[in-house]
């Protein structure tokens, strides 16, 4: 047993370091459910204000440099808006305002771009990023609208306004290219997004039908040993007890009545655990004929109290299957984590006062 327990926190210490630090960097530290929604857009809004922030200043300063002041400050100041943005986001994670930083200005320096050109008329070759960060941002609905007002902004600005791109000598075509391309990326976008979103929904119930595989136990449905110290692990309190309960000559019920009989009782057993514990309270199936449950908030009599309760409940309860009436009995060991003594230490403990139990006559509870 207490193998097990190194081999998890070994298996969990090398998980961690596994996570690179430019990762979690982007993730702003919410790596625990990659699939979630939430966390991809985190991600994807530190991705392009970072790759925004690459382009951004040094344009800008190319601009500056070239006497562009307007749309040098532009830039610079996009690329300043990005950066704070990382930081708003690391502090806040509101990834929907956060979200709108990065779009709404985006939007607005494409229009400007195309209206003055840009760069030696370049300005318009930008545009093609937009489809693809709105409707990772905002989602395929919203994106979609977004985009239908930008593609409307843009031939308001193209064909309705003095806008400075007749002075770079294009051909007359050349503006409604710009628009039927801009248009194939837009739906180029919105079908990627949608197959993205779909896998990603496809991963996450599949993500879930894996954790309930790994840490549930099948027969009683309550939570497995991997499951059981997942939790006790990730416990923020600083103590809890520990009751370790054991079958009483399990292997008789097996033996007389067959292993669906047994099956059935273990389920019932559970059912019994679980209706008994408090609010705080987590039983697991540790073993075969093993539970382990883990009670906070209480003191060490109460949780003898408990143990003792369910022993009782569970020595009173008449077991039925189909013709088959049985009694049956569990013994406990019974023991508390907290600074002074680990998880570990009180596992040990709980499993030789269990032993205690078995071999002073079993049906009852040791806490010391
Ligand atoms: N039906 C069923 N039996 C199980 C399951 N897991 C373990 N067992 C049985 O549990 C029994 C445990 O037997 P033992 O370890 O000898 O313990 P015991 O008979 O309860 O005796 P003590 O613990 O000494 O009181 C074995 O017969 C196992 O086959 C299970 O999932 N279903």
């Amino acid at each position: 047993m207490t193998n097990n327990l190194d081999e998890l926190k070994a298996e969990n210490t090398l998980k961690n370091k596994a996570k690179s630090s430019w990762l979690t960097s982007f993730y702003v530290g919410m790596t625990d459910d990659v699939f979630s929604e939430d966390i991809r857009r985190v991600f994807i809004i530190n991705l392009f204000a970072s790759v925004g922030v690459l382009f951004t200043l040094p344009l800008g300063l190319v601009s500056l440099f070239e006497g562009k002041l307007v749309l040098g400050c532009f830039l610079l100041l996009i690329a300043l808006l990005y950066a704070v943005n990382h930081i708003y986001l690391r502090r806040t994670h509101n990834h929907a305002l956060s979200g709108n930083f990065v779009i709404y200005p985006l939007y607005v320096l494409m229009i400007y771009l195309v209206y003055t050109g840009g760069v030696k008329g370049t300005g318009h070759v930008w545009i093609y990023c937009v489809p693809a960060v709105s409707l990772f941002l905002h989602g395929m609905k919203r994106g979609l609208i977004e985009l239908a007002f930008f593609t409307l902004a843009l031939i308001v600005t193209m064909f309705f306004t003095n806008s400075h791109f007749e002075e770079f000598g294009y051909d007359p075509n050349l503006k409604s290219r710009i628009l039927f391309s801009f248009i194939v990326v837009v739906f180029l976008s919105g079908i990627y997004e949608y197959s993205m979103s779909r896998f990603n929904q496809e991963l996450k119930e599949t993500s879930a039908k894996l954790k309930l595989v790994a840490y549930r136990d099948p027969v009683t449905e309550l939570l497995n040993r991997r499951g059981m110290l997942q939790r006790l692990e990730a416990s923020s309190y600083a103590s809890f007890h520990l009751l370790l309960a054991d079958v009483d000559f399990f292997k008789r019920i097996n033996d007389e009545y067959g292993h669906e009989v047994g099956d059935y009782a273990l389920v019932e057993l559970a059912n019994l655990i679980q209706t008994s514990l408090p609010e705080k309270g987590l039983a697991s199936r540790w073993g075969g004929e093993e539970f382990l449950i883990a009670v906070c908030d209480c003191n060490e009599s109460d949780a003898y109290a408990l143990a003792e309760l369910i022993r009782h409940k569970v020595e009173k309860h008449e077991f039925v299957y189909l013709d088959h009436r049985f009694h049956m009995t569990l013994s406990f060991g019974v023991a508390t984590m907290n600074e002074l003594t680990s998880l570990r230490e009180a596992m040990t403990l709980a499993d030789g006062r269990l032993y205690h139990a078995k071999r002073a006559g079993r049906n009852q509870t040791r806490r010391n």
